[in-house]
């Protein structure tokens, strides 16, 4: 079984990612879209010179409809690893910012009714999917769920098309053994790990903890349950 990865979004200050970085996880994010956690590119780069992330950590820019000027804007400051549209943009948008950066691109899917075959319309053009809720007037970062029992359809496409799929939308330490259950690829959150809006190095923590003991445990008892067992 492997391990859920984490996203840590939105983060906005030098200590945001400090601490985001400092954790470990895999992809730290920066929103570059309108929001109160929106940054500044030239002001990121100057913070990002004085953090030395892990070797595998990526950096996702987070997008809503952005022009390929927007992107290269940002780009010319932040070495972005990844490109996160979280708007409505179709899949040629997404294929035009793809070819013209070679970067590897996410698509954020709102879930709702439709949000299924939205998702099959980028077959073959998403690199990964981040399901998120719609919250009228924001186009994420709101930390509210969606109904959570539609997982299991969202990592069954992603499965299909062989891509990760993210579960994203209102995760906190506190409910995030529950959303574990549904066993998603990885995990997007932002306002679940912030206090007055900044990121909170102990709620990280919290976090992380739960999500390791929770897969740990998971492939300890998967070794059990195929009576496996290691020699020395
Ligand atoms: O975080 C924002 O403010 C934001 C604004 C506009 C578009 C996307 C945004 N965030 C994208 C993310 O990847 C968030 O992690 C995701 O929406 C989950 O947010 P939350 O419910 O706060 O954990």
């Amino acid at each position: 079984m492997s391990r859920t990865m984490i996203k840590l979004c939105g983060n906005h200050s030098f200590q945001d990612l400090k601490y985001s970085v400092a954790s470990g996880v895999p992809y730290i994010g920066l929103v570059f879209a309108e929001s109160k956690r929106k940054v500044d590119p030239l002001e990121c780069s100057k913070w990002l010179e004085q953090i030395e992330k892990g070797r595998s950590q990526k950096y996702v820019g987070v997008f809503v409809n952005p022009s390929l000027l927007e992107i290269a804007s940002v780009l010319q400051y932040v070495p972005l690893d990844i490109i996160q549209f979280h708007g409505d943009e179709n899949p040629e948008q997404v294929i035009e910012a793809k070819m013209a950066t070679g970067l590897t691109v996410w698509k954020a899917i709102h879930h709702n009714e439709k949000a299924l075959v939205k998702m099959k319309s980028f077959y073959h053009i998403a690199d990964g999917y981040v399901i998120d809720s719609k919250v009228n007037g924001a186009w994420g970062g709101t930390g509210k769920r969606f109904d959570w029992d539609a997982i299991p359809a969202y990592q069954k496409e992603a499965q299909i098309q062989g891509v990760p799929c993210f579960i994203a939308g209102g995760i906190t330490p506190d409910n995030v053994s529950e959303i574990l259950n549904y066993r998603p690829d990885g995990i997007d959150i932002s306002s679940g790990i912030e206090t007055m809006w900044r990121k909170d190095a102990r709620k990280i923590q919290k976090l992380i903890e739960i999500i390791e003991n929770f897969c740990d445990n998971n492939y300890n008892s998967m070794l059990k349950s195929n009576n496996n067992t290691f020699s020395l």
